[in-house]
């Protein structure tokens, strides 16, 4: 097993997250197998790999949805210091680790408005501030210093991901693009240092996708985050990762910026097979297209 390429050493600042040997296992199935790898802040570090590989099991067991059979998961946040993830339970993860997610299908409140999604999002804070319940129901001033902010931060992500116009529709009520967008802007509301994105582009038109790269992009150089993106679209993969990990049957098979994976011969098998169709062949030209 290959160590993962960034590296800590006892100069360089340790990762954002460091997954060191997580292995999960469902009864005989063995889901993931031995994996480590780094992530930093501000960069994109993208997991790939056919359907079945193990990727979404790591968002799962990085978001406390699995606790993993072995493996240590170490986020080194920067105001909190060395959290281990996999000691954590759920919802501790998203409130104080501050690991946000998105989910392959779309999880927002679909009667609720795009507004309240967001809001929503927020409650942990919310609750805090009205001391659980009763200073919201009296409205203190400091329940209401926080529920102003709440909403400033949720117009702030509707208007970065062009949905302000749509913020008092019910969510049901958005197109797919736009609901994906929406569902980022709730990750952004808790301010993550962490987010896990799972298939984002899928289901987006051309024009969707190319936005969706830009809001990527911009989210990795104006907030000092760590961005792993789940992703079987190769424009999107190869045109804005800084660090690819490339899973198959659950291992670990290859790690390096997008131009290292595009030449890699175990790549490139894993997706070929031993013979290659014509499906296959448009894989392979999926992992060589240079990005749009
Ligand atoms: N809760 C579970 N119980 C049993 N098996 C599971 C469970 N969750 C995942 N698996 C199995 O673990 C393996 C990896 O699944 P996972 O969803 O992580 O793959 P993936 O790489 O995300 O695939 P895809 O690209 O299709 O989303 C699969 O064989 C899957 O059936």
């Amino acid at each position: 097993m290959s160590e993962p390429v960034v590296a800590e050493t006892a100069n360089a600042a340790p990762p954002l997250l460091a997954v060191e040997h997580l292995s999960m296992r469902f009864g005989g199935l063995v889901a993931i197998d031995d994996v480590s790898f780094n992530v930093v802040d501000r960069a994109i570090t993208a997991i790939i790999g056919p359907n079945g590989a193990g990727k979404t099991t790591v968002f799962n067991c990085l978001t406390g949805f699995y606790k993993p059979t072995v493996g240590r998961l170490t986020l080194n946040h920067p105001a909190k210091g060395r959290l281990f993830l996999e000691r954590m339970d759920g919802f501790r993860i998203a409130q104080q680790a501050g690991v946000a997610r998105t989910f392959q299908n779309i999880r927002l409140f679909p009667a609720m408005t795009v507004l309240e999604n967001l809001i929503v999002a927020q409650h942990n804070k919310l609750m805090k501030a009205s001391r659980f319940t009763i200073g919201g129901l009296l409205r203190f001033p400091g329940y209401r210093h926080a529920e102003k902010a709440a909403i400033d931060l949720a117009c702030y992500w509707l208007d970065r991901v062009g949905l302000t116009e749509r913020a008092d529709m019910p969510a049901s009520g958005l197109s797919y693009g736009q609901q994906r967008r929406a569902e980022i802007a709730r990750a952004m509301c808790i301010e993550p240092v962490l987010l896990c994105l799972d298939e984002p582009a899928a289901g987006l038109n051309p024009r969707e996708t190319g936005e969706l790269r830009e809001l990527l992009l911009a989210i990795k150089e104006q907030h000092r985050i760590g961005i792993i993106l789940i992703e079987h679209d190769m424009s999107v993969v190869m045109g804005i990762s800084d660090l690819i990990v490339v899973f198959d049957y659950g291992r670990k098979i290859a790690e390096g910026t997008p131009a290292q994976i595009r030449r890699d011969p175990t790549v490139i098998r894993a997706y070929l097979g031993e013979e290659s169709g014509e499906a296959d062949d448009l894989v392979a030209e999926a992992i060589h297209s240079e990005p749009a």
